[in-house]
């Protein structure tokens, strides 16, 4: 796969200016940067979820112009998403097979489909023994190989794996970064990994690119590169967006008595403030009747007088 030029804005805030990248075949790429820097914007470009405003998407030389998720899968370029897509309450297989039913007429042929997903997820060495168990119960780590299995078998030449071990233990991470060196060894599918965790980026990827003010500013083999050199990257970045945010902060002591200073009262409230006295003295009469007939109806309290309709 091969980008060019994409550029991609969200009203007055450009996501993605320049964005040229290249996948080679069989390829695993990590994808890095700091958070908001276009990384699933771009993802979901190249998989059809959004349009370019500008730019041109190459597969084996020829351009896609990408109508939606569905036409990018059909032309094998697949998505795990971080949410994953699986329906908590149907089994592994029905998941496995979701949107692409095994069926003998007119019933699904559920013995295939747990036969298929069984043999599926064993070839890729993820350990589920029973495939008739719903998703609900099964671990993170389990449920991304799943996800991850499903685009495997349905024929996706191009995975697109956004943030796959995300909130995930060392145990579940290792399952899926032993599953992507499994995809690796095999050589069918390229995949681009959006991953914060660098040590797991430079375990598992033979490239990497960094997205940085939404251009790719970096691409190294990961045999040329470090944790420390990545890191220091992203530190660099940090530290310039903060002096840029700080030179264009014109600090301002206490808003609050500032504000109260600079600003006059209102009219209103001086012509209130200043009639208050008046209001004092005329309701003082009205205050002390009310106060009388308190006190009197206390010390003689009287039965409530009901109308002919026995309404008081
Ligand atoms: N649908 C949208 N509408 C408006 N703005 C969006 C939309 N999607 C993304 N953005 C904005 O585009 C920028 C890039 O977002 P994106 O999610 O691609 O970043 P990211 O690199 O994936 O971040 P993170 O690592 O935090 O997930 C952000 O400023 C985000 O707020």
């Amino acid at each position: 796969m091969r980008v060019e030029g994409i550029a991609k804005r969200f009203g007055a805030l450009t996501a993605l200016r320049d964005v040229n990248l290249r996948l080679d075949k069989g390829e695993v790429l990590g994808l890095i940067g700091d958070n908001g820097a276009g990384k699933s914007t771009l993802i979901k470009i190249l998989c059809g979820f959004h349009r370019p405003d500008s730019g041109q998407i190459f597969v084996n030389g020829e351009e896609l112009v990408l109508r939606s998720v569905e036409h990018a899968r059909s032309v094998g370029i697949d998505t795990v998403y971080q949410d994953l897509a699986l329906v908590n309450e149907l089994s592994v297989y029905h998941n496995m097979f979701l949107n692409r039913e095994r069926v003998r007429w007119p019933l699904l042929n559920n013995r295939l489909m747990r036969r298929l997903a069984k043999q599926q997820l064993d070839d890729m060495g993820v350990d589920i023994p029973d495939v008739s168990v719903e998703v609900a119960k099964l671990s993170g780590g389990q449920r991304q190989a799943i996800a991850v299995a499903r685009s495997v078998y349905s024929d996706a030449r191009i995975l697109l794996l956004d943030e796959p071990l995300a909130a995930m233990g060392a145990k579940e991470g290792s399952l899926i970064l032993d599953l992507i060196t499994d995809l690796k060894a095999r050589g069918e599918v390229s995949i681009i990994i959006i991953a914060h965790n660098y040590a797991q980026v430079l375990q598992v990827c033979d490239r990497v690119n960094v997205l940085q003010h939404g251009a790719i500013t970096f691409d190294k083999p990961t045999s040329e590169t470090s944790q420390q050199e990545l890191t220091d990257l992203m530190v660099a970045e940090y530290r310039a967006g903060r002096a840029a945010r700080a030179a264009n902060h014109h600090p301002t002591p206490s808003p609050l008595p500032r504000a109260a200073a600079a600003t006059p009262l209102p009219r209103f409230c001086v012509a209130s403030a200043s009639l208050l006295p008046l209001f004092c003295v005329a309701s003082a009469p009205l205050l002390r009747r009310s106060r009388a007939n308190g006190r009197a109806l206390i010390s003689n309290p009287r039965p409530f007088a009901l109308d002919r309709r026995g309404f008081p």
